[in-house]
């Protein structure tokens, strides 16, 4: 129950520091709700939630990550960098699983309605 606690408190101060949690959040919601009026089949839905839930926790390990090094120093330092800038690429390498995911499995969907 207390790390159900601390896990909360972190959610709340994502929500808090990183508008991307916000945005990423909303984009899910849409997602979800498109994946239940397109009614996907089981292994659909197994990759959507993947995508779905890899992206948010990459970003929350990215937002920690920016905390760590912030704890680390303020000043400019390249090592600060080299550790913000990478994470922030592993956070650009999911998106793109996700985008790529959704393109494959709603497209097709979308272009059936047409
Ligand atoms: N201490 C530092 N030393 C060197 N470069 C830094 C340092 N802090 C941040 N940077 C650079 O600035 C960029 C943005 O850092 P910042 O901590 O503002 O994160 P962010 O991407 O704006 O995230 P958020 O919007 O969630 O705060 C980093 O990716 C890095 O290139």
């Amino acid at each position: 129950m207390k790390r159900f606690k601390y896990a909360y408190n972190g959610m709340m101060q994502m929500f808090r520091k990183d508008t991307h949690f916000l945005i990423h959040i909303l984009i899910s919601l849409i997602v979800i709700i498109s994946g239940f009026i397109f009614q996907l089949s089981a292994v659909e839905w197994l990759f959507i939630l993947s995508a779905v839930f890899l992206v948010l926790t990459v970003e929350a390990l990215n937002t920690s990550i920016e905390y760590a090094v912030d704890l680390v120093t303020e000043d400019f330092h390249e090592l600060a960098l080299y550790a913000k800038d990478i994470s922030a690429f592993a956070v650009v390498l999911v998106s793109i699983y996700a985008v790529c995911t959704g393109l494959i499995i709603f497209l097709p969907k979308l272009l059936n309605l047409i």
